[in-house]
């Protein structure tokens, strides 16, 4: 059996499906996590999991108030505490993030920063006797920490942060203070009622000279009672968007005193009489940041693959209108706009996976390169992070939505989950810094790019820019995917080289640098989400050049064909600068026919992710099948349906029936 999801009693139609699949779903899930040695962990720990009964949610999730959801993912946190050490090694991070996600999901909990960013912040910015103080401390989750730098005024622009971190010498401490309101903290994850310490980033003042921001490992809660320190204010921001199983939090300082040695000071120092020494690079306090970015391609990519796990399965399911066999309604999957609607996203969700692991590996990298004193990497990373973050988020949102549409009716339920998945995903458009202006930080590298080039200086360009400098050529779309990559590198050189030019050009006319690049910026941006679709491509296409075994290699090509012809149809509008429309038309034809190559493999796609039922949460998406029993199972479940009349319908409803009847 090559699909390892099929079981006994499933429903036939997914049954037919999977049994349809030409390749071995373990393999690929060995492909798709990097190693089969981790897809085989993965599977274990799921397992192991399944045999601890208080692992189990205590009701549907999507019944459960804000305050429900929070005491039942501490509650979990606290179960699973005393298993820790037999279910993950601890020191690997995949392990305890694909723990996570299974017990708790993606709604957020009290560790979600103190993993993502809070050990992260001490790991890069913490000198080797604060590690020694914090991090294992902060390891063996005796604190709870998290990241608190946006203010309720202020988070994009980092350098307006208010808050003070003001150093006395003559007592050697720190005084941090909240001095407006919009100085509060506003924003960080499980800030609000979890947190018993923080990375907070402040603005160091020292004898009236700022020098900006940088982090400070704070205290907010007493150790034993959990209650705010005396000059802290600390609460939750209020029920969001989606991730309301997280507390994201507000923070205020009324004169708080903190020990010199609490300054994060691997990179930049304050001396006990107050000389400030100043880090090798002038951004390197931002690398919790780059860490959280270059694992964003990863996680979003996950994210959608949930929504299209769900979609897919259910599209299998469904059975609406006829094609030729007018006897029996059809599959939704078999028509041609249902696969249109699905397959591109689960490529993209591919391609994404495949780059987050390059970035993630780049992160690694430059943090053993920082420790060494080598920081020339920094600018490449943060560049191509700021890129991918913004487009694989965008996208993702907009795969979810398509999924979420493709379920009909019921995608629009909570029993489907696909609401919560996109609420929590679409966050990442937001957080990490906010897409606009990440993607005009992409633009003042490819502008610069750009300004190698003229001035004779490509040599010296980055990685992935030698395109900038190379001339248009015929494309043979013939040639297979490399063509496509082609039209993409012609379309992103182009864009690139035009918003240079308009900016460079505004700047001749009289603009102020700044005043230029805001009139320049639509497509600056523009430019860089080619950029970054051209490497998502190209990675998409190494990665899959790369595999070995043949019947894996055979249907992630299909995938990679379908990626594209999607993507170059995307930017027809570049596109066309380059290819005819008669060309673009036979990528059309291309695209329908890869569709339909790609579909008896969908369902074992997306079953090679192996997202067991409970880190999905949905009712319409098991890996079983019966949606119709699932679904009105969970319907009867809903607290509205525990008793036949309603308080509600007796204090109103009735009486003003009643009256009317009078
Ligand atoms: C799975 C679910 C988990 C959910 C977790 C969610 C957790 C969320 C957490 C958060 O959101 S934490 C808060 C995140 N906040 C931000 O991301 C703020 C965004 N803003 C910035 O990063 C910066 O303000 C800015 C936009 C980069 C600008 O910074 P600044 O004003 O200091 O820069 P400039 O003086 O304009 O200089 C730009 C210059 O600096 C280079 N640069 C910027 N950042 C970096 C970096 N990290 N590494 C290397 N270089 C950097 C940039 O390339 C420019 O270079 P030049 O063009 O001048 O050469
Ligand atoms: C779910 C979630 C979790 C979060 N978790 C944390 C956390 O743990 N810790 C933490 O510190 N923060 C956290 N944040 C805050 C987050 O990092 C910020 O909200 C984010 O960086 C965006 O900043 P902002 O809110 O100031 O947006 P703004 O910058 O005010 O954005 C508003 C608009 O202005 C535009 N804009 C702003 N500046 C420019 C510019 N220079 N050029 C062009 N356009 C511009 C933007 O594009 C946007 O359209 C979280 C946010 C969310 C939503």
């Amino acid at each position: 059996m090559l699909n390892k999801s099929i079981m006994d009693g499933d429903n036939p139609d997914l049954t037919e499906e999977r049994m349809k699949g030409a390749f071995d779903t373990d393999k690929m899930a060995a492909v798709i996590y990097g190693s089969e040695k981790f897809a085989i962990r993965r599977r274990e720990i799921t397992e192991s999991i399944s045999r601890i009964p208080q692992l189990a949610d205590s009701k549907p999730f999507s019944f459960m108030t804000r305050e429900e959801k929070i005491s039942e993912s501490c509650r979990k946190l606290s179960v699973l505490s005393e298993h820790w050490n037999q279910l993950i090694d601890t020191n690997n991070e995949e392990e305890a993030l694909h723990l996570y996600r299974e017990v708790l999901g993606l709604e957020g909990h009290a560790f979600s920063l103190h993993e993502t960013m809070f050990i992260p912040s001490l790991v890069a910015q913490a000198n080797d006797e604060q590690q020694e103080k914090w991090l294992g401390r902060a390891k063996r989750r005796e604190i709870i920490g998290c990241y608190a730098q946006t203010e309720m005024g202020h988070g994009t622009n980092l350098r307006a942060l208010e808050t003070t971190a003001t150093y006395y010498p003559s007592t050697q401490e720190f005084i941090l203070h909240t001095p407006t309101e919009t100085a509060l903290k506003w924003w960080p994850g499980a800030l609000g009622k979890s947190s018993n310490y923080a990375v907070v980033v402040a603005d160091l003042v020292i004898r009236d000279t700022h020098y900006g921001a940088h982090p400070f490992m704070v205290q907010l809660r007493d150790e034993k009672t959990h209650n705010p320190l005396p000059g802290i204010t600390v609460g939750d921001i209020g029920p969001k968007m989606a991730f309301n199983g997280a507390d994201n939090g507000f923070l205020g300082f009324n004169q708080y005193k903190l020990p010199r040695d609490h300054m994060l000071m691997r990179h930049s120092r304050v001396e006990e009489n107050g000389t400030y020494t100043k880090p090798p690079h002038a951004k390197i306090g931002y690398s919790s940041m780059v860490k959280v970015r270059s694992r964003m391609a990863m996680d979003q990519g996950l994210f959608m693959v949930s929504a299209l796990v769900i979609a897919v399965r259910y599209s299998a399911v469904r059975r609406q209108g006829f094609l030729d066999d007018k006897s029996r309604e059809v599959k939704v999957l078999d028509y041609q706009t249902q696969q249109h609607r699905l397959f591109p996203s689960i490529a993209r969700a591919y391609a994404f996976i495949f780059c987050g692991f390059e970035t993630i590996q780049l992160y690694d990298q430059l943090l053993i390169d920082v420790k060494n004193g080598d920081t020339s990497g920094m600018s490449d990373l943060h560049a191509l992070t700021s890129g991918l973050k913004s487009v694989v988020t965008h996208q993702t949102g907009e795969g979810i939505e398509q999924a979420r549409m493709a379920c009909g009716g019921h995608g629009y339920s909570m029993a489907s989950y696909i609401s919560e998945i996109y609420g929590v995903a679409i966050g990442g458009c937001t957080y990490e810094g906010e897409n606009m202006v990440m993607l005009l930080q992409l633009a003042r590298y490819l502008v610069k790019s750009v300004e190698l080039v003229k001035t004779g200086k490509s040599k010296e360009l980055g990685p992935m820019m030698n395109y900038l400098a190379e001339p248009d050529t015929q494309i043979d779309l013939t040639s297979g995917p490399e063509a496509y990559v082609k039209v993409f590198q012609h379309a992103a050189r182009r864009q690139v080289w035009k918003a240079t030019d308009k900016f460079h050009q505004l700047m001749e006319s009289g603009q102020s640098r700044d005043i230029a690049w805001n009139n320049s910026a639509v497509e600056l941006t523009r430019a860089s989400r080619l950029h970054t679709r051209l490497y998502i491509m190209e990675t998409f296409i190494r990665r899959v050049s790369s595999i070995s075994d043949v019947s894996i290699k055979k249907v992630l090509i299909d995938l990679v064909n379908v990626h594209v012809n999607y993507e170059v149809l995307d930017i027809g509008t570049y596109a066309l600068e380059h290819v005819s429309s008669t060309q673009l038309d036979s990528i059309r034809s291309q695209l329908y026919s890869s569709l339909d190559t790609l579909r008896p493999n969908a369902v074992s796609l997306i079953d090679s992710f192996q997202i067991s039922d409970m880190q999905l949460r949905s009712v319409l998406g098991r890996r079983d099948g019966h949606v119709y029993t699932n679904l009105f199972e969970w319907a009867k479940a809903s607290p509205l349906n525990q008793t036949h009349v309603l308080p509600s319908v007796n204090q109103y409803l009735k009486p003003m029936m009643d009256k009317a009847k009078l």
